[in-house]
């Protein structure tokens, strides 16, 4: 990959648009087939991002917030390359760590040792590399003693902590994290997040999607806030949060008297 110029973004989202389908059964027309994509009418089709632009810089962290369903998630995805804009370009020009639905590429028949092998392989580390650090992943999850066991088999919490822990061991510049720590104890997301700030002081690029106000505020400097696919709000993290609590008072229900 090549190693963008000092001062030029790492990542360059220009007028980006992703729509998805809410009904997946629902029929296109014959004529759509033959018009032009981008103008085609798709039934139950919409924009789950819409005209989005930014750029990161190295070493920012960055907060993505907003209420549930208003494109966080797909925002992530986008910059992890995992889904394609159907609008606009988007240009990620070094490697990302995605700590994104982590133990989606987990295979359950498989065991602990195994998924390992597969998914750190799968993200670029070469089988020595993964040998080498074969036993700090283990340790840092913490579960030794199930190496052996088929990942089905482990419980969820444990699922996260050994996804986790490959993931964090990618030498990746850009870390992509959504509230996939949610599911694991208090003290494995201490570490887990202790392990974030690691990799952020050591010059990395971040991106948190969360509900948590003061974990945004304890790693993020900008923060973008996303309402209906769009970015209202691009600018310092604190007064990013201050726009979504307005908002969010704004569609309170009254207090009755
Ligand atoms: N693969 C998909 N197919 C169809 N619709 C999708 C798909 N992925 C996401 N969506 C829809 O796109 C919209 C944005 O979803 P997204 O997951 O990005 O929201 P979010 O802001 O991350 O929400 P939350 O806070 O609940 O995690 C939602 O309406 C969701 O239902």
């Amino acid at each position: 990959m090549a190693v963008p110029e000092s001062g030029s973004p790492v990542i360059q989202v220009v007028d980006a648009g992703i729509r998805f389908r809410r009904n997946k059964s629902a029929k296109r027309s014959f004529k759509d087939l033959f018009s032009d994509s981008s103008r085609r009418s798709r039934p139950g089709e919409f924009w789950a991002l819409r005209h989005v632009s930014f750029d990161v810089h190295r070493g920012e962290a960055i907060g993505v917030v907003g209420r549930n369903g208003q494109g966080k998630s797909t925002l992530l995805k986008l910059v992890a390359e995992v889904v394609l804009p159907d609008e606009g370009r988007i240009r990620v020009r070094e490697g990302v760590a995605p700590l994104i639905e982590i133990t989606g590429g987990f295979v359950n028949d498989l065991s602990v040792r195994d998924n390992v092998y597969l998914t750190a392989g799968l993200h670029g580390m070469s089988k020595d590399e993964i040998r080498a650090s074969f036993d700090e992943i283990i340790d840092f999850a913490e579960i030794a003693e199930f190496v052996d066991t088929p990942y089905k088999h482990l419980s969820s919490g444990m699922k996260v902590r050994i996804a986790f822990a490959v993931i964090a061991r990618l030498d990746e510049p850009i870390i992509l994290v959504d509230e996939v720590l949610a599911v694991g104890d208090r003290a494995f997301r201490e570490k887990c997040y202790k392990r974030i700030e690691e990799m952020v002081a050591s010059g990395r690029t971040l991106f948190l999607v969360s509900h948590n106000e003061k974990d945004l505020r304890r790693f993020c400097e900008r923060g973008l806030y996303l309402e209906k696919g769009a970015l209202v709000f691009d600018g310092p993290i604190d007064e990013a949060l201050d726009i979504y609590n307005a908002a969010l008072d704004s569609k309170a229900p009254a207090k009755s008297a």
